[in-house]
């Protein structure tokens, strides 16, 4: 065999491996984060399972961001973007769950190129720079979803943003098959409030009250008076904004204040995290730190479990 011809076999080998493996996405995926372009059973599934597992009495939000996401995500063919509303009381796992959705999609989470969180008083404090701000969101989302349909947009503090910016998303989350050449059909937007918090503990109190368990509030109890109070509260920018009354939001998800006994199951999860065996008199001494409401019946935690790992600090020495 003459050696010009045994280099030439060798360097088609080499060449031919090597297209194969640019060209066999899954490989290639494994190794660079790529944009998820088709479905992935695999997503549906770990979103269950870490709720499940991870998510503490929050039986309602479980339930409505498996079936929506898994459902939108199984759709080959949405007609808009999916839209999610996260209501609830401080510290009650509305950032926790948003990280476990970008989780179950993206391997990188919060850190992937494809996933995108806003906070309203961070990335657009000043009222008077409104303009600059639209502009600047609307090429940001129009950018990213031209390279990753399938991008994920978490806004924060919804009800501190300004409704004018609110607004400059609207025409994504519309049922447009193409806005300027690019469909945002695929794409997945998280919207995080405290506004319709105290509706929402309203209700919780009344089956408390009524002797009824948590689990037994059913999302009807809590739906309807949630988006009525969210779009009537003019404290929020929510309310003259024309997400709602378009109908652009799939789904209102109320988050249950939390009690005694979720901040306790908190409280272990961070001592487990930190790698110490859980000591059941330190978690409920933290528990027992943390201040309830209302004053007469001390039900729920007013900051949630946030805090939770702060309190922690002071019980072991690092
Ligand atoms: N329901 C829950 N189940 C398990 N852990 C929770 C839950 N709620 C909160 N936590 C824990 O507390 C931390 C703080 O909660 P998170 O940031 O999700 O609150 P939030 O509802 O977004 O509050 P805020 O309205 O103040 O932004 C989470 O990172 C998580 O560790």
């Amino acid at each position: 065999v003459e050696p010009i011809s045994v280099g030439l076999a060798i360097a088609g080998a080499a060449a031919s491996a090597l297209t194969g493996f640019i060209s066999y996405p899954r490989l290639y995926c494994y190794f660079r984060e790529c944009c998820l372009h088709r479905h992935d059973p695999r997503a549906a599934a770990a979103l269950q399972q870490n709720l499940d597992k991870k998510l503490f009495g929050q039986h309602l939000v479980s339930k409505v961001v498996v079936k929506a996401v898994r459902g939108f995500l199984n759709n080959t063919n949405a007609k808009k973007p999916l839209a999610l509303s996260l209501h609830g009381w401080t510290g009650t796992g509305k950032n926790f769950v948003s990280k476990i959705v970008a989780e179950s999609i993206y391997k990188r989470g919060l850190q992937s190129k494809y996933v995108h969180q806003f906070v309203a008083t961070l990335h657009f404090p000043h009222a008077h720079s409104i303009n600059l701000y639209k502009d600047q969101l609307q090429s940001w989302i129009r950018g990213n979803v031209s390279v990753c349909p399938r991008s994920l947009f978490i806004f924060d503090e919804m009800d501190k943003m300004h409704a004018g910016l609110i607004d400059s998303i609207k025409p994504f989350l519309d049922y447009y098959e193409l806005l300027d050449g690019v469909s945002y059909r695929q794409a997945i937007f998280i919207f995080l409030s405290n506004a319709g918090a105290e509706k929402i503990t309203e209700v919780a109190l009344d089956f408390w009250r009524n002797g009824r368990t948590r689990e037994d509030i059913q999302l009807t109890d809590i739906q309807n008076a949630l988006s009525v109070s969210v779009f009537n509260n003019k404290n929020s920018g929510f309310w003259h904004s024309t997400l709602i009354d378009r109908n652009l939001i799939d789904y209102f998800i109320p988050f249950l204040p939390l009690e005694y006994k979720h901040v306790k199951m908190c409280v272990r999860v961070e001592i487990e995290s930190r790698g110490y065996a859980v000591d059941e008199d330190i978690v409920s001494r933290i528990a027992d730190e943390m201040t309830y409401f209302p004053r007469e019946e001390r039900i729920y935690s007013d900051k949630g479990c946030k805090t939770v790992d702060a309190k922690l600090d002071y019980y072991y020495d690092f």
